[in-house]
């Protein structure tokens, strides 16, 4: 009580009782579904800039914010408050020790280089987002089962990330309906991190659920349960013997092994510190980020693109002049270079915010001044990308959908502010992969098929945007709800149309 009273946080202005517990917090992300993001709007349009929203928590609004907590220079550590909560703590994700994360970069970021990406998947991406394309024009034509446009581009990444990751994948993009398994676990799991975020009990019991339990659980937390299974036993399995693949089936495994061993394949070093405990955690969070995200993006953006004629025609019009013969591969160096699509593409990125939750980073000795406000070493600091990239002095009408605003003279100096990968030390490694497919699955879906709109359809700049860290949405929570009538796509022959 004596702490809280010479608190030097007490400064910032804030909601009484968020300076005196997280629950405040929990009550919105946990018991009003997720929306703490919206809540934080409403208390900066209360309290200002700088909003103390937590006992040890500050929210910045003001953009300069950006800069001084994520700067490459950043010595700020995540906020294990926020990061403990992810059932996965041996990954990269969580890491908070420097010198541990960066041995752990620097073997994650090489598979996922300009050149491995365009080397040793391009070929697969592309044959998966075929799969895709022609999956949508056999089998959900109208007056068939339509197809959900959520799990038709989550089965997709997924499929492209294990296999680029594990040399396996569950081909989900070829199941009935983009309704499989895995999908089911992950939408099942996701849930939980709210909530493991405030009780840290369940965290605990999701990585601890004992076999006994599994036959009782309903059919989706089994498939949850089987996600974690399923990653043990494939690391289980590669430690058993790791020289086992040939150079065709290498996998992340065989880079951390090698990395972390001395000679040019694994060495005795090496398995002392390549645990089971590591690979299985590494590869869930990996199944996570490389796939949720980038759909997320894509359905975001096919949702803003399909609602606006113009940005439809233009965009279409661009892709047929380039890619004459769509039955003919067009290489992702001739996608790269089209104007309004890689536009597209960043408005996408703009208007799905990468990750939304708040990235929470503790401030380092001596403190810190962020946004021109002086703040004390050890508080945990964070400006969520929406404040960025819905500001309307960086980005007018931020609620509107123009790629256009990517094309203007002078644009370049926008490109700062597209923090949708996150900036500094602890920004996205798979930024070459995500671009890579979205090229192929944007330049595809618009060149291959003829997507129209149902009458019920309900702009996106006109529904009430959720963002926070909730249900499937960890990373991209401006995506469609479940169910939600816009994330329905239906196709007939050469026409498909959102249901
Ligand atoms: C449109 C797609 C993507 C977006 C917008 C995105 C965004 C982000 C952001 C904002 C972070 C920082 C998270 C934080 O600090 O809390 C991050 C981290 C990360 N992302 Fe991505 N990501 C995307 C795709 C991918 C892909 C395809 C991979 C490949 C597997 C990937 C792997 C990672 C990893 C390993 C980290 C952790 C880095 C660290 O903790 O230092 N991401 N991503």
């Amino acid at each position: 009580l004596f702490k809280q009273f010479f608190n030097p946080l007490n400064r910032f202005p804030g909601p009484r009782l968020a300076r005196w517990t997280r629950y405040y917090m929990a009550y919105y992300d946990v018991f009003k579904g997720g929306a703490w993001i919206e809540h934080l709007q409403e208390l900066h349009r209360l309290y200002g800039p700088v909003v103390r929203v937590a006992p040890n928590e500050l929210h910045f609004g003001d953009p300069r914010a950006y800069g001084d907590i994520y700067s490459t220079s950043s010595k700020f550590i995540k906020d294990l408050d926020m990061y403990g909560a992810f059932p996965f703590p041996e990954s990269v994700f969580v890491q908070t020790d420097p010198r541990q994360l960066a041995a752990r970069k620097a073997l994650i970021t090489p598979f996922f280089s300009k050149q491995a990406v365009l080397n040793q998947i391009e070929g697969n991406i592309r044959s998966t987002v075929e799969k895709l394309t022609c999956q949508l024009a056999k089998n959900h034509s109208p007056g068939q089962i339509p197809a959900n446009l959520n799990h038709a581009l989550r089965s997709t990444t997924f499929d492209v990330i294990t296999t680029y990751c594990f040399a396996t994948s569950p081909d989900a993009v070829s199941h009935p309906g983009f309704h499989s398994e895995v999908l089911i676990g992950m939408d099942t799991a996701l849930p939980y991190v709210p909530l493991a975020k405030h009780f840290r009990i369940v965290k605990v019991l999701i990585r601890k659920i004992p076999d006994w339990i599994t036959p009782v659980l309903s059919a989706s937390l089994r498939a949850a349960v089987k996600q974690l299974g399923d990653v043990e036993a494939m690391a289980e399995k590669f430690l058993a013997n790791p020289d086992a693949a040939d150079d065709s089936h290498r996998t992340i495994f065989h880079s951390l092994w090698e990395g972390t061993g001395t000679g040019e394949r694994a060495t005795k070093r090496g398995s002392h510190l390549v645990t089971k405990e590591w690979l299985a955690d590494e590869s869930l969070f990996l199944r996570f980020a490389g796939s949720d995200t980038v759909s997320s993006t894509c359905v975001v953006g096919c949702r803003y693109i399909l609602a606006e004629p113009t940005v439809l025609r233009e965009l279409v019009e661009e892709l047929d002049n380039a890619w004459p013969d769509k039955n003919v591969n067009l290489g992702i160096e001739v996608l790269e270079k089209l104007p309004y699509l890689t536009a597209v593409i960043k408005e996408s990125l703009r208007l799905s915010h990468g990750v939304v939750s708040p990235m929470t980073r503790i401030i380092s000795s001596g403190g810190a001044a962020i946004a021109g406000h002086f703040v004390p070493e050890g508080t945990s600091v964070a400006i969520a990308n929406s404040f960025v990239h819905l500001n309307t002095d960086i980005f007018p009408e931020p609620g509107c959908f123009l790629p256009e605003r990517w094309l203007q003279p002078g644009s370049q100096d926008l490109e700062k502010h597209l923090v949708a990968f996150g900036r500094g030390p602890r920004s996205c490694p798979g930024i070459n992969l995500a671009w890579c497919e979205m090229y192929l699955i944007f330049g595809s879906i618009f060149r291959k098929l003829n997507l129209t709109l149902p009458l019920t359809f309900v702009h996106p700049g006109k529904q009430r945007t959720v963002l926070s860290l909730c249900t499937q949405k960890t990373f991209c929570k401006l995506a469609p709800k479940k169910g939600c009538n816009i994330s329905t796509l239906v196709s007939s022959g050469s026409s498909q149309y959102l249901q």
